[in-house]
């Protein structure tokens, strides 16, 4: 439903990037693309591997299927396999913003690390690390290989372990307990950049973004368990009125699907064509 005035667009063409109006903000979700141990069927956890050649490319295809959504900030977890997932897609971002890593772990990483030129700046893109969007920490069962512990802790109890809400594996953390840190984090920092307007992009994991994704829809404990996750899958939601709206997952850049979702996203659109139009007349 369009609501007059308030989607008229307020689009400012700024470096080749349109800010919307504050009426509506977008999230985008995504798990990393495939990990060295995602390729070998080990349970990976907090062990910190990278991306396959298979995971650079899915990030990078992942990374042309948002490249025409506006994107503020970016939020990794302490990984590397999230990390190069972000960094990866957002080489095919149309903005062509530079991705800064944000270092504010200490008074003196803040101060090394500043940008003085304020126009270099407004051409960059914060990225900002959380831990406390790791994986699930697996215990025990990191360096496992899944079909294996399935055979010998029977494949029930594996099943329980990966899929379930509660179920606790050997002194790792249960999906509720890798919730309690993700979404605290999720409501405390993501949310407030949502509502004040602008657009963000998590790059995460399976089990810290399924404990998101069952705050966003409201999922039940027994719904969560059939959630599964690809690697290297956008996934977008419009952020209104304090609401997500889940929106899917754009299978191309310039989708009318996507852009059709609401008057804002398809006036983004028409001045991006307009845009490339008027280059092209050039
Ligand atoms: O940590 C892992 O092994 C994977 O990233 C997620 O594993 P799962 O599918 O077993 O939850």
């Amino acid at each position: 439903m369009i609501r007059g005035e308030q989607y008229v667009s307020t689009l400012l063409l700024s470096n080749s990037c349109y800010h919307l109006s504050k009426t509506e903000s977008y999230l985008i979700l995504i798990r990393h693309g495939e990990s060295m141990w995602n390729e070998k069927n080990l349970f990976t956890g907090c062990v910190d591997v990278p991306l396959t050649s298979k995971g650079v490319e899915e990030a990078i295809e992942a990374g042309k299927r948002i490249r025409h959504l506006p994107i503020d900030v970016v939020y990794i977890s302490a990984l590397i396999r999230s990390q190069m997932t972000a960094m990866l897609a957002l080489t095919e971002h149309h903005c062509k913003k530079v991705p800064i890593i944000v270092h504010d772990e200490t008074e003196q990483a803040k101060v090394w690390s500043q940008i003085y030129s304020e126009g270099t700046e407004m051409q960059s893109v914060p990225v900002i690390k959380a831990w406390q969007l790791n994986e699930r920490m697996y215990g025990e069962l990191q360096g496992f290989n899944k079909l294996e512990t399935a055979e010998r802790c029977g494949q029930e109890q594996v099943y329980k372990w990966r899929r379930s809400y509660d179920a606790r594996p050997p002194n790792g953390e249960s999906l509720e307990m890798c919730l309690r840190r993700a979404v605290t984090y999720f409501k405390e920092q993501i949310e407030p950049q949502l509502s004040s307007g602008k657009n963000v992009m998590v790059v995460a994991h399976a089990n810290s973004l399924r404990s998101i994704l069952m705050y966003l829809d409201k999922l039940t404990a027994e719904e969560v368990i059939h959630l599964e996750l690809s690697t290297g899958v956008p996934m977008l939601y419009i952020y209104r009125e304090n609401q997500f709206i889940r929106r899917g997952s754009p299978l191309a850049s310039m989708e009318n699907g996507v852009y059709a979702y609401t008057e804002n996203l398809a006036t983004y659109k028409q001045n991006l064509l307009d845009e490339v139009l008027d280059e092209v007349s050039l």
